[in-house]
Formats: C-alpha cells, structure tokens, sequence
C-alpha cells in the first residue's frame, strides 16, 4: 500500500538530511507505528505520503503509484484516498459536528442523500452518536478528536495518517481514541500512526517502525516503544 525505497528527504543542504535512505513497505490492512525523537523524521514520512513533500531522492509509492510522477492535477485524487488526523484537530470552529464531516464529503461534490447517510453512520463508528448539532468548542478534546477521525474516514480512505493523534488527551481519553483506530484499521483501511505515547504502542503491540536521526533502526512486528534493550533505562 506503501512503499519507501531508499528515500532520502534533504530541506536544507547545510544540515543533515531529515530521512536518509529509508526503505520500507507497508501492506494494505496493516496498522503500523512509527515512532522515534522529536525530529527523527516522523513527519517527514507522513508529508511524502500525501506528496506535500517531493523525495530528494529514491521512490515513494502509495497504492502501486510513484507519486512523485503524478500530474499535479492527480495529486488531489491521491489525497482522496488518504485521511489524515493531527494533534491539534483543526475543525470548523464555526461549523456544527456533523457539518464538519459533511464538508469532507461536499468539497469531493458528494449529494445531499449520500451524505444524510453517510454523516451519522460515521458519527455512530466514532462513538459520537447525539452530538451532530454540538459545536466543536462545546465538546471535550477526545470527542473532537472523534469528530476529527470522522471527517477523515467518512470517504473511506484506503489509508489513515495519524500525526500524534493522542498528543494533547489524557491517557483515558487516548485509550478511547486508539479503541477507534483500531476499529477503522479492522475495516480494512491502513493505518500509519506517528507518536511519542508508550503506553499506548506498548498496549497495542503493532508494528513499530524506530526512526532515529533519519534512518529506521528497527522494523518490528508487535513491538514496544522502546527495544528490550533499553526498556529498563525508560
Ligand atoms: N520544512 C522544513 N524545512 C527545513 N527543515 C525541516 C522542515 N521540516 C522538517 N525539517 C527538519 O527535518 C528533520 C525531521 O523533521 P520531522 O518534522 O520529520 O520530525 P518528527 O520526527 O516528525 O518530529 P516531531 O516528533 O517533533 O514532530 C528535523 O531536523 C527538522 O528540523
């Protein structure tokens, strides 16, 4: 569904590149962390996905297709089948829950009896069964964050990107949030979460890729936040 290879991202000659020949592959369906420092090149992977970043050099593919060769005018389709989840939200302000998630299907021209069903059936997926008129300053972090997963799985994304979803939630509320990435990933879309959270890699015992200075230092299946190794320094 993914595929790195040998990928190396230089933003800035003098300073060492932000990934440095990464080579990875992630199947559809899998659910995959990556963690690693602030600066490791979390982000980094997460923009080259969604083209917001050309490759310096090497091969990003998403879905079979290299997407530094797609037209510009098929980047927005690319985008299409990628919903994308950040730490800080970003919802409407001013816009009501559901009118949130409907205008993730109104920019694509999606008509008004498709959305009535659509928009509610997602809310029920996220657990924000009720809340459809609440304005997003009138719910707590997690519930926004819902409505932030709602919006971007409601167009049935082959792939869900998860910057520090849980970054600004308590550790009850982020279990509540992980509890529905794992249900999306279990509806088959793919899920690539960036983190810092150890309890939760530790809990969910995904696949964890480690970047460290720009380099995967380690793939591994079910694994931890930390390796063996340095689990006991933690
Ligand atoms: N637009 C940019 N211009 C110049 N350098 C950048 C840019 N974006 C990222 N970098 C640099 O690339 C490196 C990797 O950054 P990236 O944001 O991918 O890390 P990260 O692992 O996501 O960090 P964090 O956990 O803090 O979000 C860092 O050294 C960063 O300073």
């Amino acid at each position: 569904m993914i595929r790195f290879d040998e990928v190396t991202k230089v933003y800035d000659r003098r300073s060492r590149p932000a990934l440095g020949g990464v080579t990875a592959e992630i199947q559809r369906g899998e659910f995959v962390f990556l963690v690693g420092a602030s600066g490791s090149g979390k982000s980094t992977f997460i923009r080259l996905v969604l083209r917001e970043e050309r490759a310096s050099s090497g091969t990003v593919y998403v879905a079979g297709r290299n997407v530094a060769r797609l037209p510009s005018w098929r980047v927005p389709r690319l985008r299409q089948g990628i919903g994308v989840v950040f730490q800080d939200f970003r919802l409407l302000p001013n816009k009501t829950v559901y009118a949130n998630v409907a205008f993730a299907m109104q920019v694509l021209g999606r008509g008004r009896a498709q959305i009535h069903q659509a928009v509610p059936e997602v809310l029920r997926t996220v657990g924000l069964d009720g809340k459809e008129k609440r304005m997003p300053h009138e719910l707590s972090g997690g519930e926004q964050q819902r409505v932030a997963i709602a919006r971007a799985i409601v167009n049935r994304p082959d792939i869900l990107l998860a910057d520090e979803p849980t970054g600004n939630l308590d550790p009850d509320t982020s279990h509540g949030i992980m509890d529905v990435l794992d249900r999306v990933n279990q509806n088959g879309t793919t899920v690539v979460m960036a983190t810092h959270d150890h309890d939760i890699v530790n809990q969910m015992r995904r696949r964890v890729i480690q970047l460290e200075g720009g380099l995967i230092v380690r793939d591994q299946p079910e694994g931890s936040y930390r390796t063996a190794s340095t689990e006991q320094v933690a």
